[in-house]
């Protein structure tokens, strides 16, 4: 599905990825860990194309990263800052959004607004919205076109006990209809209930790509993330 192989990247002197390689498997929810300024968001813009890597190579559904369009078709991302114009309405981004994607099931749309709660916000403008209704808003538009992956960079950020919940549900739906996740996040614990794999990027390489059930054998996600980042250091 997703397929990264020996990715580079440096911002002046400073290498930041050195050879990350990285396989995920169709149904599959990874959990993309890693210390501040490990390396996870530059990693998922080389993916997603808003950074250029210096060498490597990206392939999604067997489409390599520089078949442009073709590529971008793939995906669906969420990044960490959601940037909007904040004069027009939820309803008209999504809308937007949706027409980009050729979604025009607007069941699909009405059941995650539902499920998120989002119906009052709705018509608001996008600049009066909070941090965590406008990563609801991403995440409705994203379970409603039904990418074939999804990559998230610290979805859970800003979102409320509720919407976790939603959020938690709504990705066990998506990946039992053949969807497949990519996502950063800091909160291992509920990276441990919800994911199936755990990626672990230190020093620019990924020192650890293993399945949670086997993580857990030996502690939780927490215990290993401590260990590793000591082992490394
Ligand atoms: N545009 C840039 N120019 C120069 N350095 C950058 C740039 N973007 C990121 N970096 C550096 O690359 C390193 C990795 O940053 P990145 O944001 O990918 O880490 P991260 O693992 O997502 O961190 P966090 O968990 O804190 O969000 C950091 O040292 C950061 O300062």
């Amino acid at each position: 599905m997703l397929t990264i192989e020996n990715l580079q990247k440096s911002y002046g002197q400073c290498d930041i990825l050195k050879g990350v390689d990285l396989r995920v498997e169709k149904g599959e929810i990874l959990g993309f860990v890693g210390g501040n300024g490990a390396g996870k968001t530059t990693t998922l813009n080389c993916i997603t194309g808003l950074v250029e890597q210096d060498d490597g190579t990206i392939i999604i559904n067997n489409v390599p990263k520089s078949q442009s369009l073709d590529y971008k078709r793939q995906f669906y991302f969420i990044p960490d800052t959601i940037q909007v114009f904040p004069n027009i309405t939820a309803y008209d981004w999504i809308h937007f959004v949706l027409q980009l994607y050729e979604e025009t099931d607007h069941t699909k749309l009405q059941y995650f607004m539902n499920v998120f709660g989002m119906e009052k916000s709705i018509d608001k403008p996008l600049g009066s919205n909070s941090y965590g209704m406008l990563h609801k808003m991403a995440l409705i538009t994203a379970f409603t076109i039904h990418p074939s992956i999804l990559i998230m960079d610290e979805p859970l950020n800003g979102l409320d006990p509720l919407a976790v919940v939603a959020f938690k549900n709504c990705m066990k739906g998506y990946v039992e209809n053949g969807g497949t996740i990519i996502f950063s996040t800091h909160l291992l614990d509920v990276a441990e209930k919800i994911c199936q794999s755990i990626a672990f990027l230190k020093d620019g390489k990924i020192v650890l790509h293993e399945r949670v059930e086997h993580l857990l054998v030996n502690g939780s996600l927490e215990a290993m993330f401590l260990e590793k980042q000591a082992n490394e250091e």
